[in-house]
């Protein structure tokens, strides 16, 4: 079992549900809240149209290893990443934004308007956990201080195309694993396959309703609060029926760069060190 709680964004008591939501589970689903069900509808129109072009369209969006840490720009499906300790990569193209990179391609309209939107939401959320820790812990810094509004947190729109006929064996939509930033929130996809892994390593799957807003805790939250919230391992499993695309789009909350999570990192050398792991942020 798993206690993932719905929390209903008006109720009076959202705070306390969705804090013990992240505390036991690492996870919450959030249901009616403010952000327009139009513009989601919208923004993930906007992305069908950019995976739907061919590819010399797309590669001219190519993102750059040499662009910072976090890169924006389009990572197609030969280069997805490969989750912590797994050999095979996502089968997933994706295109992370965030409001300092490039531009835009022309026929995305609505996606900056979103990730403000979201970004509002995230901070209000964390507010909610610093009330709802207080009680319990004493954090270094009111969590919703720390959080960067700009280049490094990254809205992420992904495509799932439909499965080719031979999935290379144990390849996965997206492998088991943490975020690495400090919370992520997952506007609900177009297609179920999303699982959390409980306490026993049973996998359970996340229903959210359309226009809902999943809510998870990453690691780096995981380390600033001592444990406290911790963050769940997840993945997208492979549908049976294999000709249809799923689209997601979470958005990377993260931390500035110098806050210190623990005594032993900031969020730029931790940052540093995971994205190293995963294949995205060259070793040397
Ligand atoms: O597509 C999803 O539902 C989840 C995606 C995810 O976990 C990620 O990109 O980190
Ligand atoms: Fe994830």
């Amino acid at each position: 079992m798993i206690n993932l709680s719905t929390v209903d964004y008006k109720d009076p008591n959202a705070y306390s549900v969705f804090g013990n939501s992240m505390r036991d589970t690492g996870f919450a689903i959030i249901c009616n809240h403010d952000i327009s069900y139009d513009l989601m509808d919208n923004v993930y129109e906007e992305w069908k149209m950019f995976f739907n072009m061919p590819d010399d369209y797309k590669s001219k969006f190519l993102f750059q290893r040499e662009y910072g840490v976090v890169q924006d720009g389009f990572y197609p499906i030969s280069i997805s990443e490969k989750a912590k300790g797994y050999n095979h990569s996502d089968i997933k193209e994706f295109y992370h934004f965030s409001p300092d990179g490039r531009s835009l391609p022309d026929i995305i309209r609505y996606t900056n308007i979103l990730y403000n939107d979201l970004l509002d939401l995230a901070v209000t959320l964390l507010t909610w956990l610093s009330r709802h820790i207080g009680g319990h812990y004493s954090i270094k810094q009111p969590l919703e201080e720390v959080v960067d509004r700009s280049c490094q947190t990254i809205l992420r729109a992904i495509h799932y195309p439909p499965l080719p006929d031979s999935v290379e064996q144990h390849a996965m939509r997206a492998a088991p694993h943490e975020d690495i930033n400090f919370i992520t929130l997952l506007i609900a996809a177009t297609e179920p396959g999303l699982e959390v892994q409980d306490k026993h390593k049973r996998w359970h799957q996340v229903s959210p309703k359309k226009h809902s807003i999943v809510v998870n805790a990453g690691d780096m939250l995981s380390e600033f609060t001592d444990g406290y919230y911790k963050s769940t391992t997840h993945r997208v499993i492979n549908p049976q029926d294999s000709n249809h695309s799923r689209y997601s789009m979470p958005l990377f909350v993260h931390p500035m760069f110098d806050v210190k999570l623990s005594n032993r990192y900031t969020a730029k050398q931790y940052l540093d060190e995971r994205l190293k792991e995963l294949g995205l942020l060259s070793k040397t």
